[in-house]
């Protein structure tokens, strides 16, 4: 089967500059079929603050009113999306970026919690398995932001991790896919704050143990609950770590990669 990497950026790398430009020349320059999913949290919660929008996340995940939507829409699936696709043509990398109401990328519902009001947030019901193996089978690339769509004209705000994930086991009975989520850490660590300290493999047995002594918190929790439903779904790699060392974290040599046992 030929080889798929699906790439998430964190939103740390999105926010400084040097890192996002290291970050695209070394996703440009990686073989094979590749998709870069991107957030950008940071920017979008930096932009309603300027606009006075209040936000608030509940588990690393974004509580979207009406205009929470309208800024997330033009944070990601605008400026970001296009910023990183320009850039990656600047590197000789032919790309796409989409939303999930392009080409009927990815549709959604919104979300139904039994004690917390998400609004505009999307939870994923399809992928078109056959747009993303059509751009994919002519060398393009896919950049793709996190806004996904119910058909029913609504767009929806949706975690990027998650979204890499449901490429990522949408496409696994297509392709041999490593998940990789990048981000400003050299992968999970047992001291959030101490990149020496990185877990190099990681088990559901040792993730509740870390969950139960707060260890892991925040964004990290959807990531781990995202990593451990790809694996579990055919994705044959994947690994968590920082975004400067692309090229090891593909070959497994760095970050924290995670296993079944
Ligand atoms: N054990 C841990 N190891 C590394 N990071 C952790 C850990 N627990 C919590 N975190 C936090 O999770 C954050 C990553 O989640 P998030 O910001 O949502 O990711 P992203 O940068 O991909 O958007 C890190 O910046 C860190 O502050
Ligand atoms: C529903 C929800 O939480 N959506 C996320 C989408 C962006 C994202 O996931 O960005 P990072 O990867 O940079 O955190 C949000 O608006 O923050």
């Amino acid at each position: 089967m030929e080889t798929l990497s699906v790439i998430k950026i964190g939103g740390n790398i999105i926010d400084n500059e040097a890192s996002l430009s290291s970050f695209l020349k070394s996703f440009a320059s990686t073989p094979g079929k590749k998709i870069l999913v991107h957030g950008g949290g940071k920017l979008a919660t930096k932009l309603a603050s300027q606009l006075e929008i209040p936000q608030q996340l509940v588990d690393g995940r974004r509580i979207t009113d009406a205009d929470t939507l309208k800024v997330v829409t033009m944070v990601y699936a605008g400026y970001i999306n296009k910023n990183i696709v320009a850039r990656l043509q600047s590197h000789g990398c032919n790309s796409i970026g989409l939303c999930g109401a392009d080409g009927n990328a990815i549709q959604a519902h919104k979300r139904n919690h039994p004690n917390v009001d998400y609004g505009f947030v999307g939870d994923i019901d399809i992928i078109n398995v056959p747009l993303f193996k059509n751009l994919l089978s002519q060398d393009i690339s896919i950049v793709m932001a996190p806004i996904t769509h119910d058909k029913n004209g609504q767009l929806l705000n949706t975690n990027a991790d998650t979204i890499a994930q449901e490429i990522a086991k949408g496409l696994a009975a297509h392709y041999d896919v490593s998940l990789i989520y990048s981000f400003e850490k050299a992968g999970v660590l047992l001291d959030a704050n101490d990149n020496e300290t990185v877990i190099r493999f990681l088990t559901p047995g040792y993730y509740s143990e870390l969950k139960d002594k707060n260890l892991v918190f925040a964004g990290m929790l959807p990531k781990l609950d995202n990593a451990f439903v790809a694996l579990d779904s055919g994705v044959t790699k994947v690994i968590i770590g920082q975004a400067d060392q692309l090229e090891q974290l593909i070959a497994g040599n760095q970050g924290t990669t995670i296993i079944n046992e």
